[in-house]
């Protein structure tokens, strides 16, 4: 790779550069600050927090993305998100939700996930009456992984002498994780349940987190999720899902680090095939010992640096993994009375099991103002729709094309939430539409992707790669690295590529 010469004048000088400010970049910036690590944060937004940011309109507070919070727990090892904002000594207040999901399915099967795991599989099971000891033994599997995970302190894979310290500690755990790593959640559900709408649930189930059905889901990541939400549950930051990243920056201010706001990483810059700074939109250019990049890997090895010298094992990356859909949002601002009483925050629509995976298929929804009614004017409550689509399906329109388009789907995702909130298009009051388009051009994410899918059944989490990248001084961290999607799950890649950066500088 060509050397760039930087003029030692117009450089400044730190231990670790990280590009961009979504949960997973400032996890890894406050743990290395909090290390003792010179951290400089670079965020080509006005405010912190990527896809977990949020944004205000006619006094509604919208979080841009979900709004359905793992990692919040106060026990145990996995609730990463109490942790992360522990080392750098600030809290936020949560509010727990007694259900993750109340799920409208095709056929009239309507079902909660409740907080309390007995509950949640005596619902199921009332409707699966013959998948009574399937149903348990499935579930009771997840639980088994869990275990193994909250038992040990979660830190970086790559690092020799934390592995073989956890062995030490924990063997029977580490070897459940390792039985579990190659595997995907269908095949073991397969093991224990035949009824084919059952299956059909479970695959729903995987899909509004990974995106995928069962049987590409790890079972690592089934695990988490299917235990978590009744050890740790789903509490939501009072304030909004903006607080998180808001908070860790202060935290991360605290302990020394800085963050630069409108400051685009345009280049990374190598040396002898070394990364060894950045260079921002606006020309300036900044030096550190060690580069972390919280762009996707598709932005970092073809945006950041030159397409043409991407690595081969990123090419055979991207042969594994494809770019997941990304969404079409609708932010509704509504009068609170077309929500019956005992609504609960978070819904999944679908109407036929054929359309699960098809483009404006499946239907999230959630209502924050249920847990945190100050987000929304007295009154009134926050609904964030939202449906996968492809940036495909936005390109190459006018603008007049552009909104007649937004408002024609607005207009078929409202109509199918009448079915449940009947007189919702009536109660309106505010209503923003984002499109892929929209998330491209504000989270930065190549095609407004939501992460990366596998393309075809892989071996559960075996193929994710870590954090340190084949050029020296550069590590990936997000959603692009293990174990992906989900903000407990970046909080992880964030403890992790600290953790591996703060062994490599000898801190
Ligand atoms: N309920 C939930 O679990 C929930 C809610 C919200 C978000 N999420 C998850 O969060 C994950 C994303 O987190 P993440 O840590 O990977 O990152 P992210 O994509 O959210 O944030 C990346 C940040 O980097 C910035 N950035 C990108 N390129 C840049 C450049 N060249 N220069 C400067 N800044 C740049 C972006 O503006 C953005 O703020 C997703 O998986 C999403 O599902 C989950
Ligand atoms: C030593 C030896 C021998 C061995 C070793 C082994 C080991 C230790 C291993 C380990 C492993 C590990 C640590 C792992 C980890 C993992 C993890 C942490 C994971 C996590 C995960 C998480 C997740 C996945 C999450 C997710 C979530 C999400 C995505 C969410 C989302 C949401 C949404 C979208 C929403 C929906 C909505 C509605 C419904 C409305």
């Amino acid at each position: 790779m060509p050397a760039t010469s930087i003029p030692t004048s117009a450089a400044s000088t730190f231990d670790v550069i990280v590009i961009g400010s979504g949960i997973g970049g400032l996890v890894s910036a406050t743990q290395l600050a909090a290390k003792g690590a010179k951290v400089l944060v670079l965020e080509s937004y006005l405010i912190p927090g990527g896809s977990a940011g949020y944004f205000e309109r006619e006094g509604y507070r919208f979080d841009v993305g979900a709004s359905m919070i793992f990692g919040f727990g106060t026990q145990g090892t996995t609730n990463l998100l109490t942790r992360a904002l522990e080392a750098v000594n600030v809290s936020l207040e949560t509010i727990p939700d007694s259900v993750q999901i109340h799920y409208h399915l095709p056929n009239g099967l309507d079902l909660k996930i409740h907080r309390d795991y007995e509950k949640f599989l005596q619902e199921l099971t009332a409707n699966f009456p013959h998948e009574r000891e399937g149903i348990r033994k499935f579930y009771d599997e997840c639980w088994k992984v869990f275990n193994c995970l909250n038992a040990m302190e979660l830190l970086s894979l790559e690092e020799p002498r934390y592995l073989a310290r956890v062995f030490f500690q924990h063997p029977l755990a580490c070897l459940g994780l390792v039985k579990y790593l190659p595997q995907n959640v269908g095949d073991i559900a397969r093991k224990y349940i035949s009824d084919p709408q059952l299956l059909q649930f479970i695959d729903m189930d995987c899909y509004i987190w990974s995106v995928v059905p069962s049987d590409r889901t790890p079972m690592i990541n089934a695990g988490m999720v299917f235990s978590d939400r009744h050890y740790g549950g789903i509490n939501y930051p009072k304030g909004g899902v903006g607080q998180i990243a808001q908070k860790l920056v202060e935290g991360l201010e605290k302990v020394g680090g800085e963050i630069q706001y409108k400051a685009r990483v345009t280049k990374i810059i190598t040396e002898n095939n070394r990364a060894v700074g950045v260079e921002l939109a606006d020309g300036k250019v900044y030096r550190a010992k060690r580069i972390v990049s919280n762009a996707t890997r598709w932005d970092t090895f073809e945006k950041l640096l030159p397409p043409e010298e991407m690595p081969t094992s990123e090419k055979k990356w991207q042969k594994r993994y494809q770019k997941s859909p990304s969404f079409l949002s609708l932010h509704m601002g509504v009068k609170a009375d077309v929500l019956p009483v005992g609504t609960e925050c978070h819904h999944i629509l679908l109407e036929d099991w054929k359309n699960m995976e098809a483009t404006q298929g499946t239907i999230f929804l959630s209502i924050p103002t249920l847990l945190d009614p100050d987000l929304a004017p007295a009154g009134y409550h926050i609904l964030h729709a939202f449906t996968p689509d492809w940036i495909e399906n936005w390109q190459e329109l006018s603008s007049s094309e552009y909104e007649e388009k937004k408002e024609a789907a607005a207009g078929r995702v409202i109509e199918r939430l009448e079915k449940i909130f009947p007189g919702l298009d009536a109660s309106l009051d505010y209503l923003e539409v984002g499109t892929p388009r929209t998330h491209r051009r504000f989270l930065n994410r190549e095609d407004g992707t939501y992460g990366p899918i596998p393309g075809r059944k892989l071996l559960g989490l075996l193929g994710m790669p870590f954090n340190r990248t084949t050029i020296p001084g550069l590590y990936c961290v997000g959603d692009s690295t293990f174990p992906g999607q989900g903000l407990n799950a970046v909080a992880f890649s964030g403890f992790a590529c600290a953790h591996r950066v703060a062994v490599d500088l000898g801190l």
